[in-house]
């Protein structure tokens, strides 16, 4: 395996092989932060070495992020090290960098278990740790977060308590981290809050827009070249240089290194940008601003997926891995059936080729919603508009109003943060928008901060939306095309991963009837009465509830809409049917089953209805299976729930 500790084996107590072996010099005996501080400083480059060792061979076999983690270990390393945690809180921007701060905090062990079916998350969660400060998964809180934090601090007394957050580059282009750093920058000498730009130059993919650049620029400058070596002096004599920066009433960074107008802006003092992988500068660095008072941005340059050749090589496959062999690495997917967002990437290709009008917008998740080829072939047209989820909503706006055919492709769970742009600058004004929702349902591994499960609740509420619910591959192409035709906003949602596998031959543009539900399954005309069940599932439950369907001699509909709802066939399938079972994979509360709920009250039809989806609780990470059996939605399950019903 190629990682830094090769070099360094000589330094180590014996061969490293395997992850649950401990033959490490350090890291074995490493329970706690409280261990971490006894060693010398001149000890913690090959701390660090063994980590990054451990987290490869650890994440190989778990799977989860892994080049983001390899990057950070210094300043896990560093930061527990000089500042008195938990009691001096940090909090990780999205917190897929943590996994060094999760070892060295007592979830050694653990890390066999990582992102597993009850085992530990793959993110900081404060019900996991007193060291977790602040849950994290979705990016650029964490300002926000340690801001709140420093100031509690502050009014109740704890005046000497240090509040870091550490935020990525990428996370940095997120606009609540921009507000953020505006209302740090207006507290002074009250608080104690250290922002540290953990800077590798990448998001998921290459980063893009002004900000990237201009970091970019500073760091690679050789008039920075030259600063930064200053900096490295001058940031050793800090303390003084503080004190003399404030009597002429100066911004100390102007000393430090040439000012960076976004931190200057916003009033914050800034120093960097420094080696945030040199460990030993890291240390000394941290050590003198602990010194400090008032908030700071400390600038790191670090590298993603240091130590591990192949993810310093590639970051954006090592960004989140599943289980490979850290000798081989990542190997390439053989070609298989197409996953939903393969089937969404290949059908905003065919359309760009046929409409000029068609453009493609992602808050920076190019890869994982499968528009990497859309970008190479019309990369006019292509926009990855960075962390920034409500930008990417209301510039699709703005395109709509200027004629062209906006495409936002946005996971489920990050939609939530576009909620008030989706209603306010799309629906209200009744633009023709298409919202391709990815990840719309349980995602698995990542757990509760990523589950795709509000969706539904959230866009049926919003007058004059079409929301499509395609439940199998060539229902997904037949739904991105209609929703494409409309001249209204419209949502496909559709799962993380594969479908049942049905071969995708709606690729001429076919339509689907508005609002018009298809009968998947009839129900056997010998059921007798009592024992007569129709489901009216939503999406991908179609495909998964025919088992049960089958087991139970039930009827099925597949509703393909969950707005508009095809009224006829629920008051039809209502009079047929002993027992009505909705279905989807979503909360039940505002989902698709109350719309159900809605349409049987207005016709004051009376049916008994099983409502099945997510129960009004978050849902932990592990998976996929098991998280559906825990909600209920396994094909046991629902075979059991649904005689049970019927018992009743
Ligand atoms: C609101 C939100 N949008 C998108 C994501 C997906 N996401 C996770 S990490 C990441 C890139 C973060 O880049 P950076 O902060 O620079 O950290 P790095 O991965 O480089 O360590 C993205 C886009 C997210 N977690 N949250
Ligand atoms: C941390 C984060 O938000 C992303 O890396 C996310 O884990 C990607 O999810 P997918 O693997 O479903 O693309
Ligand atoms: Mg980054």
């Amino acid at each position: 395996m190629s990682t830094d500790l090769k070099e360094k084996k000589t330094e180590t107590a014996g061969e490293i092989n395997a992850r649950d072996a401990y033959p490490y010099r350090f890291l074995g005996a490493i329970n706690s932060p409280e261990d971490l501080r006894k060693l010398s400083s001149a000890d913690l480059p090959l701390l660090a070495a063994e980590l990054r060792h451990f987290i490869v061979n650890s994440v190989s076999q778990t799977g989860g992020h892994l080049a983001s983690s390899l990057g950070a270990v210094e300043l896990a390393v560093a930061l527990h090290y000089v500042f008195n945690t938990p009691d001096d809180p940090i909090v990780w921007d999205v917190g897929h960098q943590a996994y060094a701060h999760k070892i060295l905090t007592g979830r050694r062990e653990a890390m066999a278990t990582l992102r597993q079916t009850g085992g530990i998350s793959g993110f900081p969660k404060r019900s996991e740790s007193p060291y977790d400060a602040f849950g994290t998964g979705h990016a650029s809180t964490s300002v926000s977060a340690a801001l709140g934090m420093a100031v509690a601090s502050y009014l109740q007394g704890a005046t000497e308590r240090w509040h870091v957050a550490v935020i990525g580059d990428g996370a940095l282009t997120g606009g609540m981290a921009i507000e953020a750093l505006n209302d740090a920058g207006s507290w002074k000498d009250q608080i104690r809050l250290l922002i540290i730009l953990n800077d590798n130059n990448y998001s998921i993919s290459a980063p893009v827009g002004a900000l990237s650049k201009n970091l970019t620029k500073l760091v690679s400058t050789p008039a920075f070249l030259g600063a930064r070596e200053r900096s490295k002096q001058v940031l050793s004599h800090l303390p003084s240089l503080w004190e003399f920066a404030k009597r002429f009433e100066k911004q100390a960074m102007n000393f430090v290194s040439p000012p960076s107008s976004l931190f200057s802006t916003f009033d914050l003092n800034y120093f960097g940008p420094i080696d945030g992988n040199d460990i030993s500068y890291l240390v000394r660095v941290l050590q003198n601003l602990k010194t400090q008072r008032g908030p700071i941005v400390l600038h790191v340059v670090t590298k993603k997926g240091k130590g591990y050749e192949l993810a310093e090589a590639d970051p954006t496959t090592y960004h989140g891995v599943s289980h490979f062999d850290p000798e081989a690495g990542v190997q390439a997917k053989k070609s298989s059936a197409p996953t939903f967002s393969n089937v969404f990437g290949r059908w905003i290709c065919d359309t760009a080729e046929k409409d000029p009008r068609a453009y493609a917008i992602t808050p920076a998740m190019t890869e994982g919603s499968d528009l990497d080829e859309f970008a190479k072939r019309f990369p006019k047209r292509f926009r990855d508009v960075a962390i920034a989820e409500q930008h990417s909503v209301t510039y699709a706006a703005g395109l709509a109003c200027g004629g062209m055919k906006p495409v936002v492709a946005i996971y489920s769970t990050f939609a939530q943060r576009a909620y008030d742009q989706i209603e306010h600058d799309v629906a209200l004004q009744h633009l023709p928008v298409v919202f391709a929702v990815d990840r719309g349902g349980i995602v698995g591994a990542d757990g509760p901060t990523h589950h795709g499960l509000f969706d539904i609740a959230c866009f049926r509420q919003f007058p004059g939306f079409t929301v499509f619910t395609p439940s199998d591959e060539n229902e997904c192409r037949l739904a991105l095309n209609t929703a494409y035709s409309l001249d209204t906003p419209t949502a496909v949602r559709y799962p993380r991963g594969k479908g049942p596998g049905t071969p995708v031959t709606a690729v001429n543009g076919e339509t689907i009837p508005i609002g018009k539900s298809v009968e998947a399954v009839r129900l056997p005309d010998d059921v007798p009465e009592g024992q007569q069940v129709i489901f009216l599932a939503f999406g991908a439950m179609t495909w998964r509830l025919m088992d049960a369907v089958k087991q139970l001699r039930a009827g099925l509909i597949d509703m393909r809409f969950a707005k508009p709802l095809d009224r006829e066939a629920i008051l039809d399938a209502a009079r047929r049917a002993d027992l009505l079972v909705t279905a989807e994979e979503g909360v039940i509360e505002g989902g698709a089953g109350d719309g159900v709920l809605e349409v049987l009250a207005e016709a004051d039809a009376e049916v008994p209805v099983l409502q099945l989806g997510v129960p009004d609780r978050f849902l932990p990470h592990g998976s996929i299976d098991a998280l559906f059996r825990l909600c209920g939605l396994d094909t046991d399950s629902v075979v059991r729930r649904v005689t049970e019903r019927l018992r009743k």
